[in-house]
């Protein structure tokens, strides 16, 4: 009987690190929500999963990167599958921002007119790579963001790839521009594995975050999903099962080959 209630106590401390959901102060979102046979990820654990897919089981940022994009691309996709439409990624300095560089080769080859703006370039061979893959596709850089009328006249979907799970603080330069001219947009906005201006654990609590229709999260949803309302997809299968047993995680299955899964309330 101690030994079983002792193991129950492990197992609620080691996923209450993973749930810290006391408070649960939010912006616009009235509500928390979210799968119950699903297990959010707290920001510090999210980037502790992460390590361990690249130290214990040695996927290279590169790896897993491809198949980030490709996933984002495929949910867009599946949800606004009018073609030609025209596509506004916008990419944060981060591994987020790559994900839309990679989803951007992905939504072209779908047959999605895209255009990215990437103000904040990081110099590291990984992102030079994916931008060189782009230029070479004649995918249009811009070089300003336009505004909003223009962004609404010009473009059918934003893919934020801004910020994901190591966003904190209040957002600084030039992403405050960049998220006030998005938050006034009237296009429908695809967000990777985070809502851009939201954090991580405690959703929009600023308000200068954005206010997404579709979600795509990565590896497994992070605890701001909770608070999310719009279409939700997982992807990323590549979460192997003694990792997801280590970190006391759940996740949804797959249907058949696909890439991704549809989260439902
Ligand atoms: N194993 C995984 O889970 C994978 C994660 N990937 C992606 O990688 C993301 C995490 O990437 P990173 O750790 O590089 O971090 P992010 O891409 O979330 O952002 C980090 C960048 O944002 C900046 N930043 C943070 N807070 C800011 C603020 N308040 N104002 C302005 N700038 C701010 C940082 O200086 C840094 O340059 C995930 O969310 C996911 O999209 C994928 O690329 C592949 C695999
Ligand atoms: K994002």
């Amino acid at each position: 009987m101690s030994v079983w209630v002792g193991s129950r106590l492990l197992r609620f401390l080691s996923s209450s690190r993973y749930f810290s959901l006391s408070t649960l102060k939010q912006g616009h979102r009235s509500m928390a929500t979210g799968a119950s046979n699903v297990t959010y990820l707290g920001q510090e654990a999210a980037q502790q999963f992460d390590n361990a897919l690249f130290y214990d089981y040695e996927y290279s940022i590169d790896q897993l990167m491809e198949i980030a994009g490709l996933c984002c691309a495929q949910a867009l996709a599946k949800v606004y599958p009018k073609k030609p439409s025209k596509v506004l990624i916008v990419c944060g300095p981060g591994n987020n921002g790559g994900d839309g560089l990679a989803a951007a080769r992905h939504l072209l080859s779908f047959g999605y007119n895209v255009n990215i703006f990437y103000p904040k370039r990081t110099n590291k061979p990984i992102y030079n790579i994916l931008v060189t893959q782009c230029t070479k596709l004649s995918i249009p850089f811009l070089t300003e963001l336009p505004s909003p009328e223009d962004i609404n006249a010009q473009y059918s979907i934003l893919l934020d790839a801004i910020f994901g799970f190591s966003f904190k603080g209040s957002v600084r330069s030039p992403f405050d521009h960049v998220l006030s001219v998005l938050q006034k947009c009237q296009v429908p906005i695809c967000s990777v594995d985070v809502p851009s201006g939201w954090d991580v654990e405690k959703g929009d609590v600023t308000g200068s975050g954005l206010n997404p229709d579709v979600l795509i999260s990565l590896t497994c949803p992070k605890i701001c999903a909770r608070y999310f309302t719009g279409r939700h997809f997982l992807g990323l299968r590549v979460v192997p099962p003694e990792l997801a047993q280590r970190f006391n995680v759940k996740l949804p299955s797959y249907p058949g080959t696909d890439q991704i899964t549809e989260i439902l309330p």
